[in-house]
């Protein structure tokens, strides 16, 4: 038993030196100091040597980097946070540039496909279908006590490669593994959970070492029961509890969100998340061109969660701004499978709906066919100021839509938002080099800085990551009962305001990934500000809701033991 939430003073264990070891939490591995050898009876069990710290960094950084693949990392730094968890996050805090695209996107991607091969340990809770009738008494476990936060997934859209049934679940430990690094929020108070559902994915139903559910994926109906035992177990379980959705397929996500915004402490992060970071770097972009956002035509390819989420945020900006609503949504150009959305069109789905547009919009248009309006044509014809991908089709931004969109706009906006890197809808280099090195760029996953004309700039990564980990801090400090769109908008405009371009025009969009930690905590502050406004959270004065948010910032730094006699 042990009382690992109060850093920095001496924590009381009452566990034998074996379990010491043994839990991730607690473990020290050699710095273990010579008195915990003592009392803990760690002598032998341990080589002699007494470690720091800033050793098992040095040595697991080295142990890291000699590896030939970033997946192999990526399994090594997983193993890491199983065995000592306080190393894992000490090691990702300080090297965060060079390990955030290792514990997560991109790699967590090849994570989630090879998930089964590299299974170890368990982490988290795999909730699976036949196990439906024990949900609540596997949440009953008093370990899980302490949780505020829980990430679920049914891994069926994992970043845009689709279905992975139960490997899913290496998104979940990612997310949480940022609400640590980049909120501070404890490792005790985090659940990853994935809804084994079945997968219908039939490289991982015939591969021998799945180790999900071998079935294929339940749905309608039972699904939604299934969805529903869960939420209702975890409401009874823990009442206040915080829970992000992620990485849902199709209708089920904004379906999902909309059953149970209501209901609980809840949001969705491709939807909601993705809305944010994707507002707050074109709220930065308009610093550089100088084009308001009610001046903005919007070209969106790929209409799903993360689509039509960043499309409704940026509407409401629009429309705070001044703009007529009506105006405001002739704006966008929702680009899907199908072509852009337009009215009469078949499968037209509730979250489209307000994006439509109208016929009469586009009679002036020149098409080649009537009933299938492409990217391309968008580009000739709307001459959009901004062009975000979240389709998952790699390459989508082709070189003759860049060019159409060079065109006609001074700076062209290109934000290639689909996760992993495989998947962009353009590279960097392509976006630079097709519209003369005038665009600005934002991508959901990391890449390599850019060159052009001799001058070499960094890449900005517009994803979720700078917003998630400091709702879920703002959320707990404020003790917020609800989570609502206002604090998606303002943490869209914390993000705008710490960019680099508000104080220099030519800077680039989006503070760097080594500040996210700041960038987290100034999102929380004003997210739990939000959740008082909105009247979701009691009021209290602003020195106290500080107070309250700081007390959940941990950090990861080892803590004396001392031993309780076992009573
Ligand atoms: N950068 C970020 O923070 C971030 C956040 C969320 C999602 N994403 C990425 O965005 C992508 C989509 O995520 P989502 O949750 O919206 O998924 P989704 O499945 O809900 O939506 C994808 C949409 O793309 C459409 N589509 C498929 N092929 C297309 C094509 N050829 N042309 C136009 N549209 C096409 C689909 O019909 C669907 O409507 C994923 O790759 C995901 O990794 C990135
Ligand atoms: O996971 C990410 O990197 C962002 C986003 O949530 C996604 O699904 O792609
Ligand atoms: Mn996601």
């Amino acid at each position: 038993m042990s009382d690992t939430t109060s850093a920095g003073k001496a924590i009381k264990v009452s566990v034998t030196g074996f379990d010491l070891i043994n839990k991730p939490m607690l473990n020290k591995g050699v710095a273990f100091n010579e008195s915990e050898r003592n009392t803990f009876r760690l002598h032998g069990i341990l080589p002699p040597h007494i470690g720091t710290m800033e050793e098992q960094i040095e040595r697991r950084l080295k142990g890291m980097r000699s590896f030939a693949t970033d997946f192999e990392r990526y399994a090594f730094l997983r193993e890491l946070q199983d065995s000592n968890e306080t190393l894992f996050y000490a090691l990702l805090v300080r090297y965060i540039d060079e390990l955030l695209p290792l514990v997560y996107t991109p790699t967590v991607g090849e994570g989630c496909q090879h998930f089964s091969e590299i299974w170890r340990k368990p982490r988290g809770l795999f909730l699976s279908y036949p196990n439906k009738q024990r949900i609540r008494d596997i949440l009953a476990d008093p370990r899980f006590d302490p949780v505020r936060v829980i990430v679920v997934s049914d891994g069926e859209r994992i970043l845009g490669l689709g279905d992975q049934g139960a490997g899913g679940m290496g998104i979940p430990i990612g997310k949480l593994s940022l609400y640590t690094a980049c909120a501070g929020i404890h490792p005790d108070l985090t659940l990853p959970i994935l809804l084994d559902v079945g997968t219908n994915n039939t490289e991982r139903l015939s591969n021998p070492l799945y180790i999900g559910w071998r079935h294929e994926r339940v749905v309608g109906a039972e699904y939604d029961a299934f969805v529903e035992e869960f939420v209702e177990a975890v409401v009874e379980r823990w009442p206040d509890i915080l829970l992000q959705w992620e990485d849902f397929a199709g209708s089920n996500a904004s379906r999902l969100l909309e059953k149970y915004r209501d209901r609980l402490c809840t949001f969705n992060d491709d939807i909601q998340g993705t809305a944010s970071i994707a507002a707050g770097t074109l709220l930065a972009a308009v610093n550089v061109t100088g084009v308001k956002l009610t001046d903005q035509r919007i070209a969106v390819l790929g209409a799903g969660s993360a689509g039509c989420g960043i499309s409704n945020l940026l509407l409401r900006a629009m429309v705070d701004a001044g703009l007529d609503e009506d105006l405001a949504r002739a704006s966008f150009y929702l680009v899907d499978r199908n072509g852009l959305i337009v009215e009469g069109m078949e499968g037209i789905t509730p979250a489209q709906e307000p994006f439509v547009q109208q016929r009469d919009a586009i009679d002036t248009w020149v098409l080649e066919k009537p009933y299938q309006v492409g990217l391309l044509e968008v580009m000739r014809n709307a001459k959009p100021t901004v062009l975000i991908g979240v389709s998952g089709q790699a390459g989508a931004f082709t070189e003759p839509v860049i060019r159409e969109m060079a065109k006609h706009v001074q700076r062209p906006v290109i934000f290639p938002l689909s996760n992993p890197t495989s998947r962009s809808e353009g590279t960097p280099q392509h976006l630079m080099e097709w519209t003369d090195g005038r665009a600005l760029i934002g991508t959901g996953s990391p890449f390599s800085p850019v060159t052009w004309n001799g001058k070499t700039t960094p890449v900005d990564q517009t994803n979720n990551s700078y917003i998630f980990p400091g709702i879920g801090l703002g959320v707990l400090g404020a003790h917020a009962r609800r989570v609502t769109d206002g604090m998606f908008m303002v943490a869209a405009k914390v993000v705008a305001a710490m960019s680099p371009t508000a104080q220099d025009h030519n800077g680039r969009l989006l503070p760097p990934v080594d500040q996210l930690r700041a960038v987290s905590l100034a999102v929380a502050k004003a997210v739990a500000r939000q959740a008082q406004a909105d009247g979701v959270a009691d009021p209290c004065d602003e020195a106290t809701l500080d107070q309250r948010i700081q007390s959940f910032v941990w950090e990861p730094k080892y803590c004396p033991y001392e031993l309780v006699p076992p009573c």
